[in-house]
């Protein structure tokens, strides 16, 4: 997160570590509970790592150094990328992790509510968190940090980025002038807007050209085009 500052426990109880196995188990992408055995996140995370062996969660966190070896972390049953990803458009960049085992909720592991409706027209008060780099040329943070970022409509998001195709199933946030955004390391992670006392995850990080830079805003998967799909896929029965 480029702009931000840092969260308090309990603040993001949703927040997920995804640690993938390159040699080591590092910090790859965020990731958001939806329930006690589901975790919603990107799909670029799994170009590499497909393995669900390969991957180990870490939720009620707030620090990295927190996340070592002697730390308790939540293992990968299945991993499901959307059918329809495509790495070269960013389109359909999200996939759902079930949990080998079922998760306990506690006030540090809590579920995000899905949005209500496939395109909402309430976006006040929105939040982007993550691990990630606090500059492009920065490196993973220690502490989760927090920023607080306005969505914009499709249409100004597709006046910024010319060359790409800003799709329905994307959802834009960031300043015109740059400054406050998400960065590499916090793709996966949640976007969260507050609507009458309650949290509901609007996007999920994704992409974007260089971090904060004016007239290039963030670019994030709209959950709510997905809902049917995360129900199919992680309701019981
Ligand atoms: C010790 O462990 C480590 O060092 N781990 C570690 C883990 C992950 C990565 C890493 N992850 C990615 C995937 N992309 C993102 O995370 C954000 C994309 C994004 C989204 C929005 Cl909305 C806005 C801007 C950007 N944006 C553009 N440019 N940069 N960011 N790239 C890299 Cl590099 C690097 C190191």
């Amino acid at each position: 997160i480029v702009g931000g500052s840092t969260s308090s426990v309990r603040e993001w109880p949703w927040q997920v570590s995804l640690h993938g196995n390159v040699g080591s188990y590092r910090h790859m992408c965020g990731g958001s509970i939806i329930n006690k055995n589901w975790i919603v996140t990107a799909a670029h995370c799994f170009e590499r790592l497909k393995n669900p062996d390969d991957w180990h969660i870490y939720s009620g966190f707030l620090k990295q150094s927190e996340m070592n070896d002697d730390a308790p972390f939540f293992s990968v049953h299945t991993i499901i990328v959307h059918p329809q990803y495509c790495a070269i458009e960013h389109v359909y960049d999200i996939a759902l992790l079930k949990l080998q085992e079922p998760m306990y909720y506690t006030d540090y592991m809590l579920p995000i509510c899905l949005p209500e409706t496939k395109f909402e027209s309430n976006y006040e008060d929105c939040w982007v968190t993550g691990w990630g780099y606090t500059s492009e040329a920065g490196h993973v943070n220690n502490i989760l940090q927090k920023a607080s970022v306005p969505v914009i409509t499709n249409e100004d998001c597709q006046s910024y980025y010319k060359s790409y195709n800003i799709t329905e199933s994307m959802l834009c946030a960031g300043y015109k002038e740059g400054g406050i955004d998400a960065c590499k390391g916090d793709s996966g992670g949640p976007f969260v807007c507050q609507y009458e006392q309650t949290w509901y995850l609007q996007g999920i990080t994704s992409w974007g050209e260089g971090c904060a830079r004016p007239d290039r805003p963030g670019v994030y998967t709209r959950v709510g085009y997905f809902k049917d799909w995360i129900l199919k896929h992680t309701q019981p029965g």
